[in-house]
C-alpha cells in the first residue's frame, strides 16, 4: 500500500506549483480522474479485510476531499490571475463609447474685450498692458488724485501691507487701468493712441459691483485733439458695439485726471424690461471721459504745452450686461457652467 502521505504531499505540491489551469486540470485527472491514482487505490479496497477497508477507505475519501478543495482554491487563484493579466493587457477597451467632450465657450468678458479691442483697433488704437499690482504713485499720484482723496482709503482700495522695516513704496491692486496709460506715455511719448483693457480691483460688492471687475480705458494724445474728436470716437464705438446708430449725450462732470470732464450717456429705451439702444427718449450712463489734465501729462513725461488729448473709461462687465441682458454681475465670476454655457 503506497503510504498516502507521500501521494498527498506530491499532489498538494503539484497543485501549488501548477502555473495555469491546463496543468491544474491534468493534475486533477491524474489524482481524481477515473484512471487517477486515488480511483485505482479505491479499487484495491475490495481485496482488503473489513477493518482495513474502513480505515483506508476513510483516509482515501479524506484525501480526495482535501485534493478537491486544494484544486478548486488553486483554480480560483489562477482564474483571478488570468483575469488580472487580461485586464492589464487589455487596458484600452476600444469598445467603450467615447467620453463626452463638450465644446467650451468664451466668457462674455473675454468676448466683449475682444470685440471692443477690435473696434478701437479699426480707429487706430493699439492695446497697452501693465501690472495689476501697482505703486500708489502710478495708481493715484500720476493721475492727479490728491493724497487725502477718498479713493485712496482702504474702504475702496486693496493695499499690500508691508512688513515693518520694508520701505518699498506702498503697492495696491490697481483700481483702474489708467496707470497702464501713464506707463505707455512714459515709454513711447506723444502722439499716442492706446486702449488699456484689464482687471481692476475695488472694495465693493453688490448686484452691480464685484471686488474684481474689468475696465477698458482709452487715451488719444496729439497736437490738436478736442472733445469733438472724443464724441466722434465714442459714437463710432457704441454704434459698432451695439450694431445700430447710437447717439451720445455729454454731461459735465469732474474727475481729478481730466479737465473738462464728462459723463457720457447713450440713447436708449426700456421696451418691456429689455434695453433697446439707439432709440427712444431714455439715456443710460455708460462711461466717464474728458481732456487729460495737464498735470497728468506732465507726470507721464509729456509736455502739455505741446500735446493734448482725451481719455475715457468704461466697465467691460457692464457693457456685457447691457448687450446680453445679464442682470447680476456676481454671476460672471461664479464659474457656474450652466451660466457660462447660456451666455458663452
Ligand atoms: C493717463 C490717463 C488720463 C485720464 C484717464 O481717464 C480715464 C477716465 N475714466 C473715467 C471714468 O469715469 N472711469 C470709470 C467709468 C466706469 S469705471 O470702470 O468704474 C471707471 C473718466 S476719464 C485715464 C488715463
Amino acid at each position: 500500500m503506497i503510504p498516502l502521505d507521500s501521494l498527498r504531499a506530491r499532489y498538494l505540491d503539484g497543485i501549488l506549483a501548477a502555473s495555469d489551469e491546463a496543468a491544474l486540470e491534468d493534475l486533477r485527472l491524474a489524482a481524481l480522474g477515473k484512471k487517477g491514482e486515488v480511483a485505482l487505490l479505491m479499487r484495491e479496497l475490495g481485496k482488503m479485510s473489513p477493518e482495513e477497508r474502513q480505515t483506508i477507505g476513510k483516509a482515501l475519501n479524506e484525501l480526495k476531499d482535501e485534493l478537491d478543495v486544494a484544486l478548486r482554491a488553486r483554480k480560483a487563484s489562477l482564474g483571478d490571475a488570468a483575469l488580472e493579466e487580461r485586464l492589464r493587457a487589455e487596458w484600452l477597451d476600444v469598445t467603450l463609447p467615447a467620453r463626452p467632450r463638450r465644446m467650451g465657450t468664451i466668457h462674455p468678458v473675454s468676448q466683449v474685450t475682444e470685440e471692443c479691442t477690435a473696434i478701437f483697433a479699426d480707429m487706430g488704437f493699439a492695446v497697452a498692458e501693465g501690472p495689476q499690482i501697482e505703486t500708489d504713485w502710478f495708481n493715484f499720484d500720476a493721475l492727479n488724485i490728491a493724497p487725502e482723496h477718498p479713493a485712496r482709503q482702504e474702504h475702496d482700495t486693496f493695499f499690500m501691507h508691508r512688513a515693518a522695516g520694508d520701505n518699498r513704496p506702498p503697492h495696491v491692486l490697481r483700481t483702474h487701468t489708467s496707470p497702464v496709460q501713464i506707463r505707455a506715455m512714459q515709454a513711447q511719448g506723444a502722439p499716442i493712441r492706446v486702449i488699456a483693457p484689464g482687471r481692476v480691483y475695488r472694495m465693493d460688492m453688490d448686484q452691480t459691483h464685484t471686488p474684481m471687475f474689468h475696465q477698458i480705458e482709452g487715451l488719444a494724445i496729439d497736437r490738436d485733439i478736442s472733445m469733438a474728436n472724443l464724441k466722434w470716437v465714442l459714437e463710432e464705438f457704441f454704434s459698432a458695439y451695439f450694431g445700430t446708430k447710437v447717439k451720445t449725450r455729454f454731461r459735465a462732470s469732474h474727475f481729478p485726471f481730466t479737465e473738462p470732464s464728462a459723463e457720457v450717456d447713450i440713447q436708449c429705451s426700456w421696451v418691456g424690461g429689455t434695453l433697446k439702444v439707439g432709440e427712444g427718449d431714455g439715456w443710460l450712463e455708460v462711461l466717464g471721459s474728458g481732456m487729460v489734465h495737464p498735470k497728468v501729462l506732465t507726470a507721464a513725461g509729456v509736455d502739455p504745452s505741446q500735446w493734448q488729448g482725451f481719455a475715457f473709461g468704461m466697465g467691460i462687465d457692464r457693457m456685457a450686461m447691457l448687450k446680453y441682458g445679464i442682470p447680476d454681475l456676481r454671476a460672471f465670476f461664479e464659474s457656474d457652467l450652466r451660466w457660462l454655457r447660456h451666455y458663452g
